[in-house]
């Protein structure tokens, strides 16, 4: 175990951690990474895998009892609980070897168990051991947080960490919170069997989306028999026979067997003595940084969730590696937070990228255009039987992409080809020229930039020049 100061000291081993890790030591840096519980963080062990490998069951069990549809006798599927948890673990054995403190040990990372705490500006230690470094990467994360209501501390309620040590499916549900984790859980326990009801204190689900978005996936989630329950803040819960009792502003309490609570989460900043290395945090607790990613403190740096910057494992991963290489070599590398899609896992999926209708006209003005084709007229929709989605893009004065929406099944690969174009500032109308394949989600895209080229030919000049051409071929 090398005692020499290390060049990198990186706090937390989730995906910021790795990644912050990984890139310094292929600098060649001395890397120490600390890591208290299990390195891969919540992505791995909680999150992301967890999520969407429940939703693939989910959606399995779903498509077997609706797909009368398309002519095929449907059947109630028979959920063994204990076996999805068994694939969902499957899935996370799986992946789990890539963020082994073993295979970073191979990259040449020193990993060290324990929580680490600053005494100084550039110094740490764990347990008795004292960590002087040269620079620092805080990537320690977030965890969830619970609402102030009185008596939810006292029904032991389900948050992200905890719902996957359930050993039998509830019979029913109460997801508070409509965001991204309540939404995709509420859908995956329902389409189980679970009877859930989804309590959402905005006026909308994902209220950060465009204002479509909420009502589409209140709509899809009501069709499969999902509670939502919009505008609806919990004022108190308690126990009650056979489960709980939630009481709301409306006259009748909501009665669940479990409460899974799902209202954002915390920057992991607690026990690091953050002032005693001089890093400032904001007033919702998170590290600030800038969009190079230093705090306060010129030897440390911060990365992922705990930055307080969107909270995705891909933004956790550019963090890391933006970070790692700021510290090391100087202040490369910016992280340009306005052109990062995320995806919510709902089915429909909700993909995003930049800025909402909304946003775009608060900062540029009337000329803020929206191109938006409906999923009606886009045949891989008809042919599925899900034309509930659309494309949504909007454009400033010149036709550039500012932002984009898609809802669809195949929303999050869909938002790739307009977070290129929104990367380099192109216009919708370039992408008209580029042939998609068809029947694919991507028609959306393209019927969209097709409109918006076409329509550039109908401005009077245009036309002129149109006729102009006829006429010459004509009588030329
Ligand atoms: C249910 C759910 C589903 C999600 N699905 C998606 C998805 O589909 N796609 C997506 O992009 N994002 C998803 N996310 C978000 C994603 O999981 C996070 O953005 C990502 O994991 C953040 O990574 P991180 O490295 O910043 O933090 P974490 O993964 O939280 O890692 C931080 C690590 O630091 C350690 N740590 C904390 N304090 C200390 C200390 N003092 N000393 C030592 N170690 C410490 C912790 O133990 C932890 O391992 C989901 C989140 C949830 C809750
Ligand atoms: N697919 C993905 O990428 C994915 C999936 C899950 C989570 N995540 C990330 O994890 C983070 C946490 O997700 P989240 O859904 O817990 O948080 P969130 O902050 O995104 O959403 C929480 C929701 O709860 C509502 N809320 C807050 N207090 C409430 C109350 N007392 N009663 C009723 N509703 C209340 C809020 O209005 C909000 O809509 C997100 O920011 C997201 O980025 C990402």
């Amino acid at each position: 175990m090398t005692r020499r100061v290390p060049d990198l000291l990186v706090i937390g081993g989730g995906t910021a951690g790795i990644l912050a890790a990984r890139t310094a030591a292929g600098l060649g840096a001395r890397v120490v990474l600390v890591e208290r519980d299990r390195t891969g963080g919540d992505c791995l062990w909680t999150g992301c895998v967890p999520s969407k490998a429940l939703l693939a069951a989910a959606g399995t069990a779903h498509r077997m009892s609706t797909s009368g549809r398309f002519g095929i006798a449907p059947v109630e599927p028979v959920v063994d609980f204990a076996a999805v948890l068994a694939h969902v673990r499957a899935a996370i054995d799986r992946i789990a070897p890539a963020d082994s403190p073993a295979a970073l040990a191979d990259s040449g990372v020193e990993v060290l168990r324990g929580e680490a705490t600053f005494v100084g500006p550039r110094e740490a230690r764990v347990g008795e051991r004292a960590l002087p470094f040269r620079r620092s990467v805080v990537a320690t994360g977030s965890s969830p947080a619970l609402p102030p209501v009185p008596g939810l501390a006292g029904i032991d309620p389900l948050t992200s960490d905890t719902v996957w040590d359930l050993t039998e499916l509830p019979r029913r549900l109460v997801v508070v919170g409509g965001g991204p984790v309540g939404c995709e859980l509420g859908q995956a326990f329902a389409r189980l069997g679970t009877e859930v009801t989804i309590v959402e204190a905005a006026e909308r689900l994902l209220p950060n989306e465009e204002p479509f978005v909420g009502e589409a996936l209140a709509a899809a989630l009501a069709a499969e028999g999902v509670r939502v329950l919009t505008s609806t803040t919990l004022t108190a819960a308690a126990p009650a026979a056979g489960g709980v009792r939630l009481d709301t502003a409306g006259p009748d309490p909501l009665r669940a067997d479990r409460v899974l609570v799902a209202t954002g989460r915390r920057p992991g900043t607690a026990g690091l003595d953050l002032p005693s290395a001089g890093v400032r945090t904001g007033e919702r607790g998170h590290v600030v940084v800038d969009d190079r990613l230093r705090t306060s403190n010129p030897r440390v740096l911060a990365a992922g969730d705990v930055t307080g910057r969107l909270p995705f494992t891909h933004v956790a991963g550019v963090h890391g590696s933006v970070a790692a290489t700021n510290a090391l070599l100087g202040p490369l590398r910016r992280v340009d937070h306005e052109r990062i899609p995320w995806v919510t896992f709902t089915d429909p999926e909700v993909a995003r990228v930049g800025l909402t209708e909304a946003q775009a006209r608060a900062r540029h003005g009337d000329r803020v255009r929206v191109r938006r084709v409906d999923h009606a007229d886009v045949d891989r929709a008809v042919t599925e039987d899900a034309t509930r989605g659309s494309t949504h893009v909007v454009l400033d004065g010149r036709g550039r992409v500012l932002g984009a929406t898609v809802v669809a099944p195949r929303a999050g690969e869909v938002i790739a080809e307009l977070t290129g174009v929104l990367a380099r500032g192109g216009r919708l109308r370039d992408l008209a020229g580029v042939t998609h394949p068809y029947p694919t989600w991507s028609d959306g895209v393209w019927s969209a930039a097709v409109a918006e080229a076409t329509s550039a030919l109908r401005t009077p000049v245009a036309r002129r020049l149109g006729r102009l051409l006829l006429w010459w071929r004509r009588h030329g």
